[in-house]
């Protein structure tokens, strides 16, 4: 479904990410995890097309992204800080977005509705809540019922109960045959829904594969352990640090 070949993308002198060969496909909830600065947002943000890689290709459904701006209509993206206009209410923002995809008549408002945004269509953008923000782009994420999401730290600012219908939904989707990629560093939030597991490191994949290959190689059920077992033989203590912290 998503093809990442050979990508890399470099700021300057740092290399965010070196030579990332790796593919995504239906029904697979992959959890992208990693410390700070080791590249996650910057592969979902080249997969999504806002930044354009240096070297490398990303197809979606076989087709190269930079030649096919409309695949992005096939990804429902939650970013780590949803950024909306101050002004508008709750109400406006949906009436808006959903003008803007008139044509789609499959709408997905479950989100919407259990996280009772309907009762606050009137409260302004700027008046909201970190938790109440979070709440407005997963319900968008989900919108248009598209076959692919990406989650970046969905679950950030989010309390134990919207954290769980989050979670719920995922799972349902998934069920459905969807792609859904997430990344978080509560490790314990992916346990439950992932399938595939992709750490990156410095810019570089360092393993992929799936929860329950990882769960029998290391004897762990808990991701974060599991990961910190591997990391154990072969790596530097600072990522070790960063999995006990995430976990
Ligand atoms: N637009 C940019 N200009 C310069 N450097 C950037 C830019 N975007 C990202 N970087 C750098 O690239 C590296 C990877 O950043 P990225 O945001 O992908 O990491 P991350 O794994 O998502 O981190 P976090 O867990 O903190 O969200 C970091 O060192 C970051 O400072």
């Amino acid at each position: 479904m998503i093809s990442v070949q050979h990508v890399g993308k470099r700021f300057r002198k740092l290399q965010a990410l070196n030579d990332i060969d790796v593919s995504f496909e239906a029904g697979q909830v992959v959890s992208l995890i990693g410390p700070n600065g080791s590249g996650k947002t910057t592969l979902i943000k080249s997969i999504l097309g806002l930044v354009r890689p240096d070297t490398g290709t990303i197809l979606f459904n076989g087709r190269p992204i930079a030649t096919d701006v409309n695949y992005r209509r096939h990804i429902g993206y939650m970013p780590q800080i949803g950024r909306y206009p101050d002004n508008m209410t709750i109400g406006q923002l949906f009436r808006m977005i959903r003008d803007l995809r008139r044509e789609e008549t499959e709408l997905d408002e479950e989100l919407y509705f259990r996280y009772k945004l309907d009762t606050l269509s009137d409260k302004s953008m700027r008046s909201l809540s970190g938790g109440t923000r979070q709440k407005v782009s997963a319900a968008l994420a989900f919108l248009f019922n598209p076959p692919v999401l990406i989650l970046d730290e969905p679950t950030a600012g989010l309390d134990p109960v919207a954290s769980g219908v989050l979670q719920e939904k995922i799972i349902r989707e998934k069920n459905k045959g969807k792609l859904i990629v997430i990344t978080s560093h509560v490790l314990t939030d992916l346990e439950e829904v992932t399938t595939h597991v992709l750490y990156l490191q410095d810019g570089r994949v360092q393993l992929h594969e799936t929860w329950e290959a990882l769960r029998k190689r290391t004897g762990e059920h808990k991701l974060g352990r599991a990961i910190a077992r591997l990391m154990e033989e072969g790596t530097a203590k600072h990522e070790f640090l960063y999995l006990k912290i995430a976990n």
